[in-house]
């Protein structure tokens, strides 16, 4: 009998080009992001070895991490600037297509590429970036590499890897109302730890995840990074195949019809096995937020914060203190007494038109409260943006009091204009907390959209269940 084959399986023997002995695979790699952070040496490499990038078709290009997302003209760290101006140059002289800052496409490229047609089911993609696993959502190998990969991938369209171990993560019963795709990841996240995934690519997987939208499977994959693993990803489905069809990249007419045939068989084969099985009953999943320092420090809305001397282990006892020192917070206190001074809707885990929908039914005619300096609303995309905006979600924000902003990694991480100023607290929908993540001393806690909404307008964290 041929033996059960997972997802991942499938995907990898698909790619394979050449097995050694030592056990590394040369895969072939169908799509490549690029982004002005990661690209400059690898561009740079190219141009020194005289090489051209090997399939120009498969690499797309945007900026995000840097862009100001405030007026796009002015950025005043040269760093970022040169980083910038570097992106276009290179995509000019190499001809590789960029969506650039005046393109109403730009966007984060976690957001941009899916909405593009760019991530298509069964493709393996790459990205100097470890979110890039957002893109296993719709049934492929998707995972962030380091600069000199990128290089690799951009000469040669391949890459030496080494197979990773399989994790299944299944979720079952219902779902509270309030509760998201992040309150999924956030509570995994919160049981198996940040190295819960080490070594391991995650499938989704159960009844929960065949019923979510391709937004909130996004959701899961851009959070398997913070649980260890290499990459997460879900099989595709009918929701895989509505999502994807008509996008400006997908194939169309016979070509379309030929690739959802082959397409709907990238899932797991029945009865096949993983190296880990996880069942995660979502039914008494509460929304989640984190007090600490990592996104395992993570808690239910109606707990309170940990006593580091109730830790019986001592590593851990320390890792609880210094987490409550940085992020000033005391034991004991209910997650729902903490206060924000800002607050932050976006990121490649959370800018989808789905999170500003969401995030927007929490206002209900009511205002940000007075205590909080700034929140904070940016699309992931020009084309978030513009949905959003016909939609009327951005009066509905900015009535409230929120800023409305141009898309981009904004205040995900301290490398443009928009930061936490030291030891200010921050609900956020990004998918990191560690120490200054979000600006030097800044406090992360990580929520929702509609939990970030919600403490926007209550100026603490609330139980928006009630
Ligand atoms: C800048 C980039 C390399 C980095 C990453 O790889 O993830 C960033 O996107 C992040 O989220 O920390
Ligand atoms: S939004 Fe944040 S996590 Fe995503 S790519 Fe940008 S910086 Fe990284």
């Amino acid at each position: 009998m041929m033996k059960k084959k997972t997802l991942y399986d499938k995907l990898w023997n698909d790619h394979l080009i050449h097995q050694a002995d030592d056990g590394s695979t040369l895969i072939y790699i169908d799509r490549q992001l690029i982004h002005e952070v990661t690209s400059p040496q690898a561009f740079e490499g190219l141009r020194l070895a005289g090489r051209k990038v090997w399939r120009i078709a498969a690499n797309l290009a945007s900026p995000d991490h840097n862009v100001p997302t405030l007026d796009r003209h002015i950025i005043s760290d040269p760093e970022s600037r040169a980083q910038l101006a570097t992106l276009d140059a290179n995509c000019a002289e190499f001809g590789v297509t960029e969506f650039r800052l005046d393109d109403v496409r730009q966007g984060i490229l976690h957001v941009l590429s899916p909405e593009q047609g760019g991530s298509l089911p069964g493709m393996t993609i790459v990205c100097g970036d470890s979110h890039t696993s957002t893109h296993g959502a719709l049934g492929c190998l998707a995972f962030g590499i380091g600069t000199s990969e990128v290089e690799h991938a951009m000469a040669t369209q391949t890459l030496w890897l080494q197979k990773a171990k399989t994790m299944r993560v299944s979720f079952d019963g219902t779902l509270s109302p309030g509760v998201s795709a992040k309150d999924l990841a956030l509570h995994l996240i919160g049981q198996i730890g940040t190295a819960g995934g080490t070594g391991h690519v995650i499938e989704f997987n159960g009844p929960v995840v065949r019923k979510m939208s391709i937004e909130g499977r996004m959701t899961l994959c851009n959070m398997a990074i913070e649980a260890g693993a290499r990459s997460g990803m879900v099989a595709v489905d009918e929701i895989t195949l509505n999502y994807v069809k008509g996008r400006p990249y997908a194939p169309q007419g016979e070509l379309w019809e030929a690739a959802c045939y082959d397409w709907l068989q990238l899932r797991s084969d029945e009865g096949a096995t993983f190296d880990r099985d996880i069942r995660i009953d979502v039914s008494t999943i509460a929304p989640q937020v984190t007090w600490g320092t990592s996104p395992e420090m993570v808690l239910s809305i109606a707990e309170r914060v940990p006593d580091p001397a109730q830790q019986v282990d001592q590593v851990q006892r320390a890792a609880y203190q210094r987490a409550l020192d940085y992020m000033g917070l005391r034991a004991g206190v209910p997650v729902s007494e903490i206060t924000v001074d800002r607050v932050f809707i976006g990121s490649c885990t959370n800018s989808r038109i789905e999170d500003l929908r969401s995030a927007a039914a929490q206002i209900k005619g009511r205002k940000v409260a007075s205590s909080v300096v700034e929140a904070l609303v940016v699309p992931g995309s020009g084309l978030v943006k513009a949905q959003a905006e016909k939609e009327g979600l951005d009066q509905l924000f900015i009535a409230a009091g929120f800023q409305w902003r141009e898309p981009g990694c904004s205040m995900c991480l301290g490398m443009n204009a928009d930061q936490l100023r030291p030891g200010e607290r921050c609900a956020s929908t990004s998918n990191r907390n560690f120490e200054g993540r979000q600006g030097a001393g800044g406090r992360t806690h990580l929520v929702s959209p509609a939990m970030a909404a919600a403490a926007a307008i209550a100026g603490h964290f609330v139980d928006i269940r009630e």
